[in-house]
């Protein structure tokens, strides 16, 4: 349901977002909901067309492609433009869950995946948690500068008021190649014991079952994936 990505920017990543952030423009975070939300909502994003979003978004962009545990876990077919917010004393997000048709660019798509890519340090703002209802259970969510959170789009979730500091974070909605969490899961834990054959074992992907399960991911990718 919930996978945490700890390092997914690296330190001198984060200190340039941090810096295009400073020069950008922000507007209220009002203006990317609909009407339904709007009383629930209070943000400031970086401005959709502007020079600073693309830079920040190229940044954010390279590191998830490079990353590994991301594409094992999302398994992406696309990712949309990347959301710069920020979150200062009193504002907020109440529960929702995000849209699952997504304009785009670079074409509408479906959400199965949303991310919260955190930007500061959790000790410097007070708040502003990030809070999952899985299973009618809440769970909140604060993690260190340059870790993400991947959650299934369709959760109801919401961000705890911030009440002191500045709360900022990259966001973005992915359409996965398998559309159902559950199918999902059943990959990961195939990448799981794949990666077990690899380091720890004489043979690694060469053993007969490392051969045999490496089947069974693509006869599933077959049944689940779409392009
Ligand atoms: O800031 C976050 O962690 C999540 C924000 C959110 O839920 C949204 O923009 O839809
Ligand atoms: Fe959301």
């Amino acid at each position: 349901m919930l996978f945490c990505l700890p390092k997914l920017l690296s330190d001198e990543e984060l200190a340039r977002i941090r810096g295009l952030l400073d020069a950008a423009s922000f507007v209220d975070g009002r203006q990317t909901v609909g009407m339904a939300i709007k009383q629930r909502k209070r943000n400031r994003e970086v401005v959709a067309r502007s020079a600073e979003r693309e830079q920040i978004d190229a940044i954010v962009r390279a590191a998830v492609t490079r990353s590994n545990d991301f594409q094992l876990i999302a398994l992406p077919s696309l990712i949309g433009p990347f959301l710069f917010s920020s979150y200062g004393p009193g504002e907020f997000y109440g529960d929702h869950s995000d849209n699952v048709m997504m304009s785009g660019p670079p074409h509408r798509f479906r959400a199965d995946l949303s991310m919260t890519v955190f930007l500061n340090e959790p000790d410097s703002y007070q708040g502003g948690e990030l809070v999952l209802d899985t299973d009618m259970r809440p769970q909140p969510i604060k993690l260190q500068a340059g870790a993400a959170a991947l959650y299934p789009t369709t959760v109801l979730h919401r961000v705890n008021p911030v009440t002191a500091g500045e709360r900022r974070v990259a966001l973005c909605w992915i359409q996965s190649t398998v559309r159902a969490a559950a199918h999902r899961q059943v990959l990961i834990d195939l990448s799981q014991s794949l990666d077990f054959f690899m380091k720890a074992t004489k043979e690694g992907l060469e053993h007969p079952q490392a051969i045999r399960l490496q089947k069974v991911y693509s006869n599933l990718m077959q049944m689940w994936g779409e392009p």
